[in-house]
């Protein structure tokens, strides 16, 4: 045999061995992974059946059977009927309040996961007027505490915070009513730094816990004990010592999210491993997501914002925008000031007057939109938060959801767009790939971004390990339809990973950018040319697909990413995997882009709706597209029959509404060429499953009881 064919051989043999190594690798990955849900469903089983033997020795303790129905019928029944009804004006509990009220007035401790908006201080509020003494609340924000503390004492129910802005009158009232039960307080909110480092405040709670009239723990925000969470807080940390101290006093944890392993580790952090878990769903019907293509020149992205603020809010509708840094919130909110939109910015780095200034402006509605960094984060109590906008990605499905999840707080449809450009993956991912799973987490955010077929919703479900849930049309992937083409950008592939080893065999390195500007040589010599943006995209799934991978480097000013050969990359090189990049296909002019940008996702929905209804009704819904609020009248009660189509648009028109339906027909039928557009776009072959399964859902049936109080 001659030599040379016999180090082909070898070397034929060495790749398949390789390759069946880093098939031995991924699947001990799985197997890892596997291992590590298998620990948490343990420990947390363990946690669970320590409870229910918890629960069993405390039934033969106390002699009287303890009901782990936190459902049934309990004593306090009339009396929490009558507070929620007639001091907090609420006239039925939502899902879980009831139960967990009942669960803290049973004396045990409770881990409530509630999605944002879903009234998570009720569960405390109410068993806190309900029960004897003086509840005391662990908040993480001045702003959020103040909100509640004004909230309560409109409602009557005596409640003050002790933080550095209580005056030292009130300071003395609040100790005297815990040392000495004088005075009347209910409710007491603090920061977490006042138990960790008020000693006297501490003691004084001591004295109030042995006079039998500490009644209840609350902490809210409790994701914040969590180095897994998003918004680790040191001194939430501290907060364990509570349980210690007051052992038979219930403790009330609450959060908008938490995955299992923050739950379990803030279960632990507070000393609560026998709490009963109340976790509530965390989907957001009424919100609509949907994920943009952000153009590489700057002053486009703005301008489509504004148009998208103008054209869908023009009535002042409340909305955030989300920004990477500082300066380009400022710079954000400039543009958008120049573009006739109401908007300031708000970081980190302003004076705390002149954020609050802000914050106040567009609480009071004299600001429409606010331009943040993350740092406009927690403590936004504003229900009617119509729109939010992410400049660029966010580094986590977490942050994202948390994010997101600020917009209609009020139950009402709003809207959650994000742009999405590669070249964002890499300042977010030198930022984040020295945290616990940051790369990992931001990862997964960009597949959210990339993905064009999935339901965004699911992704959601997914992270958060929950079943699936009909997203009922509300995202860009459901209700649009998408054309899509699948390039086979193997060659690209192969081209670029050679590219990359020829750099590296120089000793040098290459940015993404810079690897995509490196690449216009050879992409002209692979077959056909990929555009600039195609490339980056490409770039970017072969770091999700391990292709390739980013490596970091600190200079004195900041960290760079760099793009280097990943674990896969001989897989490809060998011909032994195929790579396919996912483009709109059709003319680039005309992508499913800018047909968004002329229909809003809220506008969409209602489209579709209107021509389901068309269809049913025999086209008798009024050929238009209709305001927000129109549109979110029509989508909480969607109508079974004409008879009740008409009744609702009877009512629209003898109400405000009815001038701008009259003027957005108009509008409408001068856009009727574009519709027409839509139309043609249609009829070419789709490759949007959901959207079909969306549109052969059946309108649900209206409640008439409640129309008058909708409208
Ligand atoms: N059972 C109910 N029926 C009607 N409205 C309710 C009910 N419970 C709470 N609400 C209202 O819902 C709104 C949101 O409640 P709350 O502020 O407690 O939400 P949350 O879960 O704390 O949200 P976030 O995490 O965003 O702070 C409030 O206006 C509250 O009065």
């Amino acid at each position: 045999m001659p030599a040379s064919s016999g180090t082909e051989d070898l070397l034929e043999e060495l790749l398949n061995v390789e390759l069946e190594l880093q098939d031995v690798q991924d699947e001990i990955k799985r197997l890892l992974d596997k291992q590590e849900k298998l620990y948490e469903k343990q420990s947390e089983l363990k946690a669970v059946l320590e409870s229910y033997q918890g629960s069993e020795k405390s039934e033969k303790d106390n002699a009287a059977p303890h009901a782990e129905n936190w459902s049934g019928s309990f004593e306090w029944d009339n009396e929490a009927d009558d507070i929620r009804f007639n001091i907090f004006g609420i006239p039925t509990y939502r899902a879980n309040q009831r139960e967990i009220i009942n669960a803290i007035m049973s004396g045990r401790d409770v881990l409530v996961i509630m999605a944002a908006g879903g009234g998570k201080s009720l569960c405390y509020q109410l068993p806190a007027v309900l029960h004897h003494g003086i509840a005391l609340v662990i908040s993480p924000l001045l702003s959020l505490i103040q909100d509640q503390v004004m909230g309560l004492t409109a409602l009557g129910i005596p409640a003050s915070m002790l933080t550095s802005t209580t005056s030292k009158e009130n300071e003395k009232f609040i100790y005297k009513a815990l040392e000495k039960g004088e005075g009347n307080l209910k409710i007491l909110y603090v920061t977490p730094e006042k138990i960790s480092k008020s000693k006297r405040f501490v003691s004084k709670l001591e004295k109030c816990h042995h006079a039998g009239r500490l009644s209840l723990i609350s902490i809210d925000e409790a994701h914040c004990c969590s180095q897994w969470g998003h918004d680790f807080r040191p001194d939430y940390k501290n907060l364990g010592i509570l349980k210690k101290q007051f052992p038979n006093v219930p403790v009330i944890a609450l959060t908008a999210t938490a995955t299992k392993k923050v739950q379990l580790d803030l279960m632990e952090m507070l000393n609560i491993p026998k709490c009963i878990k109340f976790v509530s769903t965390v989907n957001r019907p009424n919100l609509f997501y949907m994920v943009r293509e952000k153009s590489s020149v700057g002053k486009a992205v703005i301008d489509d914002i504004a148009d998208f603020i103008q054209s869908s809010y023009a009535n002042n509708e409340s909305g955030i925008v989300y920004c990477f840094s500082r300066k380009e919130c400022e710079q954000v909110a400039k543009e958008l000031r120049e573009r006739g939109v109401s908007a300031d910015h708000y970081h980190a780095d302003m004076d705390v007057n002149a954020r609050e200034k802000v914050h106040m402006r567009w609480s009071n509605n004299k600001l429409q939109v606010i331009v943040g960094t993350v740092a406009f984060g927690m403590g936004i109590n504003k229900p009617d938060v119509r729109f939010v906008i992410h400049h660029s990605l966010g580094k986590s499905m977490e942050t994202y959801y948390q994010e997101s999840g600020r917009a209609g707080r009020d139950g009402l449809p709003s809207e959650c767009l994000l742009y999405f450009r590669p070249a964002d993956v890499p300042r977010q991912s030198s930022m984040v790939f020295y945290e616990n799973s940051g790369l990992q987490n931001l990862y997964d955010m960009v597949r959210y971004c990339q993905s064009k077929r999935e339901c965004r919703r699911s992704a959601f479900f997914k992270h958060f390990a929950e079943p699936p849930q009909d997203c009922n049309g509300m995202c860009d992937n459901c209700a649009f339809l998408c054309e899509l083409k699948e390039i086979d950008a193997s060659d690209h592939t192969r081209a670029l990973v050679t590219l990359l080893q020829e750099i590296q065999e120089m000793d040098q390195r290459a940015t993404m950018l810079q690897l995509v500007d490196k690449f216009k040589v050879k992409n002209k010599e692979v077959g056909f040319e990929l555009k600039k943006d195609e490339l980056e995209q490409l770039v970017i799934q072969l770091i999700l697909h391990r292709v390739l991978k980013e490596e970091f480097s600190h200079t004195a000013y900041a960290t760079n990413a760099y793009v280097t050969i990943g674990p896969l990359a001989k897989h490809v090189l060998h011909g032994k995997k195929n790579i396919m990049l996912e483009v709109p296909s059709g003319q680039k002019s005309i992508t499913k882009s800018s047909k968004r940008s002329r229909y809003t996702g809220l506008e969409v929905k209602l489209d579709n709706l209107r021509k389901e209804l068309s269809s049913i009704h025999g086209g008798i819904f009024p050929h238009s597209i209709l305001s927000t609020q129109q549109l979110s009248i029509l989508c909480s009660q969607k109508p079974e029959s004409t008879e009740q189509l008409e009744k609702i648009i009877g009512k629209l028109k003898t109400q405000k509404y009815g001038e701008r339906i009259l003027e957005v027909i108009g509008k409408h039928e001068s856009d009727e060429e574009q519709g027409d557009d839509l139309a043609d776009e249609e009829k070419v072959t789709t490759v949007n499953r959901n959207a079909k399964r969306s549109r052969k859902k059946k309108v649900v049936v209206i409640d008439e009881s409640s129309e008058d109080e909708k409208l």
